[in-house]
């Protein structure tokens, strides 16, 4: 699928952290968009990316190395279509600037995740949300927009429970995660703490697992998001893994599948049909392992280039209804990746129209 001929120019803000090296890697030879700007914080602009960025896996593309870092402000970086990889403790007021400037922001921080008029997309979980825009821009004022992608470790569970919703209804969901280090960003967690360790604690995760799930397995009636009736009890937890989020989950459901029920389900589940055969759309975006040992974040997180979501262990719970793990990767399905298959279902279906007009 190819909305036109037209190919976008991007930028990077946070081009230098974890996720903004991602969106570097994910970008490049990308089909429609092409990567002209990374921004960061004032240690880093004025100097060349390749000066500023501690590269982290694989080589450096050459046209990136000699760009130079800018400021992060909608003066500076003039792309019409602006990727956020932002520290969360500026991505606020730095995100609005650049959408009031008739930018389309792509948003990986949570500021404005549970935002009303905010899109808080997983495409093939709730890609219809995205038509949210129309009443952003009339709340707002904006003649660019925000889209945000969800925290790392929701979007795995979405992922998994949205076919098993549409089929069954969820109720209630028990989460327990073991999230990766490369969660924490760069240079994120000391080596001394998650070495041979698992840290029972991850700040602010809980209550977003909680309450993002809901938005995103929610219903779009034309207007507003009606949020999914779930309720979510998480456990967050830090393990020694470099990438990949592994949540085991108990679920309990409105009509009760049997395993066989919900495997046939899942097996068959093929999402939001406008983001079949996009540029990073992996197919299919659910791989269910059959192997009682799977997943596994060092066998199964580069599925789909980093873009599947994996499921095993599915079998019937004695405290709610069926027990499963899921895994997917933490950096670039629930970041870069996820972010930049936004952007593409948005262009697919024609709503970058106006975007980059101040
Ligand atoms: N890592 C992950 O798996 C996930 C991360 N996220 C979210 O994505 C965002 C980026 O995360 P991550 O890459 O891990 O974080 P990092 O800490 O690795 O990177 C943060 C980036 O923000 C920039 N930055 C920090 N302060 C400022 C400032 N005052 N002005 C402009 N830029 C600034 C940094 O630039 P500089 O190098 O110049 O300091 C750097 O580029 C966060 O909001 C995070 O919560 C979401 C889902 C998953
Ligand atoms: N907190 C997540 C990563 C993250 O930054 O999420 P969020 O964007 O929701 O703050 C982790 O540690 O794995």
């Amino acid at each position: 699928m190819t909305p036109s001929s037209t190919r976008w120019p991007v930028a990077v803000l946070g081009a230098t952290g974890a996720v903004g090296q991602a969106f570097i890697r994910l970008l490049e030879g990308h089909p429609w968009f092409d990567l002209v700007e990374v921004a960061a914080s004032e240690r880093s602009a004025g100097k060349s990316y390749q000066e500023a960025a501690k590269w982290l896996e694989g080589v450096l593309p050459a046209s990136v190395a000699g760009l130079t870092v800018k400021l992060c402000t909608p003066e500076q970086v003039t792309a019409p279509i602006v990727f956020s990889a932002l520290d969360s403790g500026v991505a606020g007021d730095v995100e609005a600037a650049f959408a009031r400037a008739g930018r389309l922001v792509l948003s990986n921080a949570k500021n404005y995740r549970m935002a009303d008029d905010v899109p808080l997309v997983i495409p093939e979980v709730n890609g219809d949300h995205l038509a949210l825009l129309a009443h952003q821009r009339q709340v707002r004022g904006w003649t660019g927009a925000i889209v945000t992608n969800a925290n790392c470790a929701t979007t795995v569970i979405a992922a998994a429970l949205a076919p098993l919703h549409q089929a069954f209804g969820v109720t209630k969901v028990f989460a327990t995660t073991m999230q990766a280090v490369s969660g924490a960003g760069y240079p994120g967690v000391a080596s001394l703490d998650i070495l041979g360790n698992v840290i029972p604690y991850i700040g602010d995760e809980e209550p977003k697992i909680e309450t993002e799930l809901v938005k995103l397995l929610g219903t779009f009636d034309g207007t507003r998001i009606k949020h999914a009736d779930i309720i979510t009890s998480a456990h967050a937890n830090r393990v020694p893994v470099e990438h990949g989020h592994t949540v085991c989950l108990s679920v309990a459901f409105e009509r009760k599948p049997t395993p066989e029920q919900a495997l046939d389900v899942l097996r068959n589940w093929t999402g939001h049909a406008a983001v079949k055969g996009l540029p990073s759309a992996p197919e299919p975006a659910l791989i269910i392992r059959d192997e009682n040992d799977r997943p596994q974040p060092r066998r199964d997180v580069d599925r789909g280039n980093g873009m599947a979501t994996t499921i095993g262990r599915v079998r019937a719970d004695h405290l709610f209804d069926l027990r499963l793990v899921a895994m997917s990767h933490n950096v670039v399905r629930g970041a870069a990746g996820g972010s930049i298959l936004n952007a593409e279902l948005l262009a697919a279906s024609g709503q970058l129209a106006g975007i980059g007009a101040p």
